[in-house]
């Protein structure tokens, strides 16, 4: 959509992607991460290498622990690696302040979680304009008009007003892609986005995903459930902070 509708000056001319065609979205070489656990340093994620091009469906497959969250975390900006190198659309991240870290996050970034993280003290319209708020558009009209038009995309026109306690986890779910979407970030990352859901809704999520990618949206998402595979364009396979092929994955 909405090129209209987005026409806001941007204020940071720096922090717009690099737009090199040749270049992957996210290139992560040598990732490795340790927490602190006592007076040892738990070894987290194993010198990982991982390159996501623009337009894939990419699955991070793993079992509890293996180190999905941690790794996805890294990737949406919201913790750093203990070393490596961290490469989001042409720009090294560790380079980065955290406001500039944070404004790139909120412009090219729409997160997705299992627990939905809609804010019950807001209507149904005001949690998909949050970004837009954050972004700083200021037209009250505007931010409604673009919510409205994702709410639509998502099947939930007519639910502007509603309570976000009104609504099935679906329902709520769907509310959280439309405010992933709407300020048309490079990257959707969902964490465990069917987890909380029945398997009849997790297909309808899943489907909206999926037509999101067909359209040319990049989604990288972590699950534990194999049933999701068939949604992917590419899967990785994790355990113990390792990338495993499938068959390794499926022996151990
Ligand atoms: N802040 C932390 N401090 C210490 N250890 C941590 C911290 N966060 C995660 N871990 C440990 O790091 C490992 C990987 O955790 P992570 O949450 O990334 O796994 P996961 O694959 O996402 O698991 P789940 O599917 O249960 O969310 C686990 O052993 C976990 O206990």
């Amino acid at each position: 959509m909405t090129e209209e509708l987005h026409n806001e000056e941007i204020t940071n001319e720096e922090l717009l992607p690099s737009s090199s065609p040749s270049s992957s979205l996210i290139e992560l070489t040598d990732i490795n991460k340790y927490y602190p656990v006592g007076k040892e340093q738990l070894h987290v994620l194993k010198n990982l290498h991982l390159t996501i091009e623009q337009g894939e469906f990419l699955m991070i497959m793993g079992k509890s622990g293996s180190g999905k969250t941690t790794l996805m975390n890294i990737i949406g900006f919201l913790d750093q690696s203990s070393d490596g190198t961290y490469i989001f659309d042409g720009q090294d991240v560790s380079k980065l302040t955290e406001n500039q870290k944070s404004d790139l996050r909120n412009k090219y970034i729409g997160f997705i979680f299992q627990q939905f993280f809609l804010i019950q003290s807001l209507n149904v319209s005001q949690n998909v304009e949050l970004p837009m708020v954050y972004e700083g558009t200021k037209k009250e009209n505007k931010r409604r008009k673009i919510a409205e038009h994702y709410l639509g995309l998502v099947g939930l026109e007519g639910k502007e007003n509603s309570k976000t306690t009104e609504l099935s986890g679906g329902q709520q779910q769907r509310v959280a892609i439309a405010r992933a979407l709407v300020n048309e970030p490079l990257l959707i990352m969902a964490d465990e986005p069917t987890g909380a859901l029945d398997s009849e809704t997790s297909a309808d999520i899943m489907g909206i995903l999926s037509d999101l990618n067909k359209e040319g949206k990049t989604i990288v998402m972590v699950t534990h459930d194999n049933d999701m595979k068939k949604y992917a364009s590419r899967v990785v396979y994790m355990k113990d902070g390792l990338f495993l092929t499938e068959e390794e994955y499926n022996n151990a």
